[in-house]
């Protein structure tokens, strides 16, 4: 049995869930609920602080995780990102009261002290690091360090702080699945294959529409689908059915350059799950 480690609690918890439930398995209706078995799929799920997933599957505990890159740098842990999750998006940063704020001989306040270490050793930069287990954008106010470096989605809660962020992203994170090894069949290869469904089922959209023959060229330029276009015939002399997939962020120009084109009944369905 497939044992694999979800977040419990926090910003990655419920996007996880959900993503597995879309990809098929089965996860716990209560939030409360540590552990779910998902007998059909012979897997079970365990939920965890997200910081100890990679500890877990490192340890051979747990086969394998969903965490965020940024927790899987801090961990220090050598287990291998299998694929990325798209959700759970947020930058690292340092911020401080004023941009022109230096990092040499600052106090630095985070809970992230292994990905701030690399960042400064890799620079050669001297600064102390003062360790906090959260709502670090209070340390600057309350004199226990001079700048942060935190994980910014919005950027409200720095501005809520008085801080303005400092240089580029130490890093850009999003939640990943984690494992021991390279994936090679079995068990995890179908779940990874499973996720990639949703990825793409989320990203894509199925288009079909009715255009004439003498366009179809032109058409199939716009949709080229991933193997090749579905051309269909039509009960119509002239006219063929075109059924391709599409990516969803340019469906609406697409479909407009069809119209413009002569093509009709041009019709947007979701698609629910797929195998590429
Ligand atoms: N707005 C956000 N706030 C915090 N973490 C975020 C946010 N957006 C994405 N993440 C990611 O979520 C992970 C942190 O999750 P974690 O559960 O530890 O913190 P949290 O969501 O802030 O929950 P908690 O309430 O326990 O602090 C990191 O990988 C981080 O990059
Ligand atoms: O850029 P934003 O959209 O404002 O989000 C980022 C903030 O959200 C998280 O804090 P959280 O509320 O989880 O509190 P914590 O610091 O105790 O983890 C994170 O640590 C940042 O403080
Ligand atoms: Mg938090």
């Amino acid at each position: 049995m497939l044992r694999i480690a979800i977040p419990n609690k926090g910003t990655l918890s419920q996007p996880a869930s959900e993503m597995l439930r879309e990809a098929g398995y089965r996860q716990r209706t209560d939030e409360r609920d540590l552990t779910c078995l998902d007998a059909d799929n012979d897997v079970e799920f365990f939920y965890l602080r997200p910081r100890d997933i990679a500890t877990y599957v490192d340890s051979g505990d747990l086969d394998l995780g969903v965490t965020g890159q940024d927790l899987l740098v801090d961990s220090g842990s050598p287990v291998r990102e299998l694929l990325k999750l798209g959700f759970g998006g947020a930058t690292f940063r340092f911020a401080a009261p004023s941009s022109a704020t230096t990092l040499d001989g600052q106090r630095i306040a985070t809970s992230y002290p292994r990905v701030v270490e690399r960042y400064l050793a890799e620079r050669e930069i001297k600064a102390q690091i003062v360790q906090l287990d959260g709502a670090v954008e209070n340390a600057v106010r309350l004199g226990v360090a001079d700048l942060i470096a935190d994980v910014v989605a919005t950027g409200a809660t720095l501005r809520q702080a008085g801080l303005t962020p400092i240089g580029e992203p130490l890093l850009v994170s999003e939640a990943v699945l984690v494992g021991r090894e390279e994936v090679s069949g079995g068990q995890i290869a179908q779940l990874v294959r499973r996720l990639q469904g949703v990825l793409v089922a989320r990203r894509y959209v199925m288009l079909v529409y009715d255009v004439r023959a003498d366009q179809l060229d032109h058409a199939c330029a716009l949709t080229p689908g991933i193997e090749g276009p579905t051309i269909s015939q039509l009960h119509r002399e002239g006219w063929v059915a075109v059924q391709a997939m599409v990516q969803r962020v340019e469906v609406h120009r697409i479909m407009d350059e069809l119209y413009d084109l002569g093509a009709r009944a041009i019709l947007v369905t979701d698609i629910h799950a797929c195998r590429l």
